[in-house]
C-alpha cells in the first residue's frame, strides 16, 4: 500500500478551500507506486491525483512541476499541476510537499505489443521536442542527470566488493566502455529517464499519459529511448524483440529523426541504460533503506540485459 502519509477527508476538504475545483466527493489511496504517497481525489468538478512527496524537499520540486505544466500545455499527454486561487501549485500538507495534478485516463500495461511500443516511441519523441522550449527556463547545469556517469561510477565503487568475480569483470568492463563512449555529438535535451511500463498509462492502444517525471533531467535524448527499449521491447530471456524495437524506433523517428551520431551510438546507449538500472537495483539490494517498502526489483534482470547488449554491441562493432 503506497500511502505512507495519511490525509483525512476533513484535512483535504479544508485544503481544497484554497482551490476553485469544487467540493470533495471522494478521497481514495492509490495502492500502486513505491516512492510517494498518491491519492485519487474526486471533486464535484473533476478527478485529480494528490501526491505527497516522501523523499524530496519542496525546493527540489519546481523543476518537475513546471516541466509537467510545460509539457502538458505543449501537447504531451502528462499530468498538469493544478494551481490554487493564489496561483501556487506546490504546498506543504501533513509535513510533506504536496501537489494536485490532473488525473489521466488509462492503465499501465505489463505485456506491450509492437503497437504499444510504437505509441510510446511517438509520445517520447513529442516530449523531447516539446522539452526544447522548456530548457531555457532552467539551467542545464543544475539539472544534469542524477543517475549520470558520475553517479554510475560512484555507485559501482559502492557495490563492487559485494559482487562475484565474474560480475566485477562485467562492471569494470562496462565502466571502461562508458569512459570511452563519446556522447559529445549526441543531441541532448529534457529526458524522462525512467519511462518504464509502469510509468505510461494506456487507454486502449493510445497513450493516456506519461507519469512520474521525478527523474527528468538534461541528458542525451537517444539514451532516454534506449531506457525505453530495454524495458518495453524485451523478450522473457532479456533479448530485444526485433519487431518491437523496429516499431519503437520507427515511430520515434517519424516525429524526431535520429542524427547519424545517434544511430552509431545506439547499441552503446543500450549498454549504458542497462548499466544504470543494474546499478540502482544492486544498490537498493545491498543497502536497503530502513522503513522503505521492499519491492522486488531484481538486479539480475538488468545484469542479464547488460550481458546481452554488450555481446550485441561488440558483434555489431566488429561486423
Ligand atoms: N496523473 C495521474 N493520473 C492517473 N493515475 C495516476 C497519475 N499519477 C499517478 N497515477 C497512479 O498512481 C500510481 C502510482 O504513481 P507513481 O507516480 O508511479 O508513484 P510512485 O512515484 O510512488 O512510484 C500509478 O501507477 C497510477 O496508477
Ligand atoms: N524503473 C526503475 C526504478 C526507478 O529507479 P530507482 O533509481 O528509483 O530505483 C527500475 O525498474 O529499476
Amino acid at each position: 500500500m503506497s500511502v505512507f502519509t495519511s490525509v483525512s477527508n476533513q484535512q483535504l476538504q479544508a485544503w481544497l478551500q484554497d482551490y476553485s475545483i469544487g467540493e470533495l466527493v471522494e478521497l481514495k489511496g492509490i495502492s500502486s507506486g513505491i516512492t510517494n504517497t498518491n491519492y485519487f481525489v474526486t471533486t464535484t468538478q473533476d478527478r485529480y491525483v494528490l501526491t505527497l512527496f516522501e523523499h524530496n524537499t519542496i525546493d527540489e520540486l519546481p523543476y518537475f512541476i513546471d516541466l509537467m505544466h510545460h509539457l502538458s500545455t505543449h501537447g504531451v499527454p502528462c499530468p498538469d499541476p493544478i494551481s490554487n486561487k493564489a496561483g501556487v501549485n506546490l504546498h506543504m500538507l501533513n509535513g510533506k510537499p504536496a501537489v494536485l495534478i490532473s488525473c489521466l485516463s488509462g492503465q499501465d500495461i505489463t505485456a506491450p505489443t509492437s503497437v504499444h511500443c510504437a505509441e510510446v516511441g511517438r509520445v517520447l519523441a513529442q516530449m523531447h521536442l516539446a522539452g526544447e522550449s522548456f530548457a531555457s527556463q532552467y539551467s542545464e547545469q543544475a539539472h544534469q542527470n542524477p543517475r549520470g556517469a558520475d553517479w554510475r561510477n560512484q555507485t559501482a565503487q559502492k557495490v563492487m566488493a559485494h559482487l562475484s568475480a565474474e560480475d566485477q569483470q562485467l562492471l569494470t568492463e562496462t565502466l571502461a566502455f562508458q569512459a570511452e563512449l563519446d556522447t559529445s555529438a549526441l543531441p541532448k535535451g529534457i529526458i524522462h529517464a525512467d519511462l518504464f511500463r509502469d510509468n505510461v498509462l494506456f487507454d486502449g492502444d493510445k497513450v493516456g499519459g506519461l507519469i512520474d517525471f521525478y527523474y527528468a533531467c538534461h541528458d542525451v535524448l537517444a539514451y532516454d529511448l534506449a531506457i525505453v527499449a530495454n524495458d518495453w521491447c524485451v523478450q522473457a530471456d532479456g533479448q530485444l524483440d526485433a519487431a518491437k524495437v523496429e516499431a519503437l524506433l520507427q515511430a520515434y523517428q517519424a516525429v524526431r529523426p535520429f542524427a547519424e551520431a545517434e544511430l552509431a551510438a545506439w547499441n552503446g546507449l543500450l549498454r549504458i541504460a542497462a548499466l544504470r538500472f543494474w546499478l540502482s537495483r544492486l544498490y537498493d539490494q545491498i543497502y536497503p533503506q530502513a522503513g522503505e517498502l521492499t519491492h522486488a526489483k531484481d538486479p539480475n534482470h538488468f545484469k542479464n540485459i547488460l550481458r546481452l547488449r554488450t555481446a550485441h554491441e561488440l558483434r555489431a562493432a566488429h561486423a
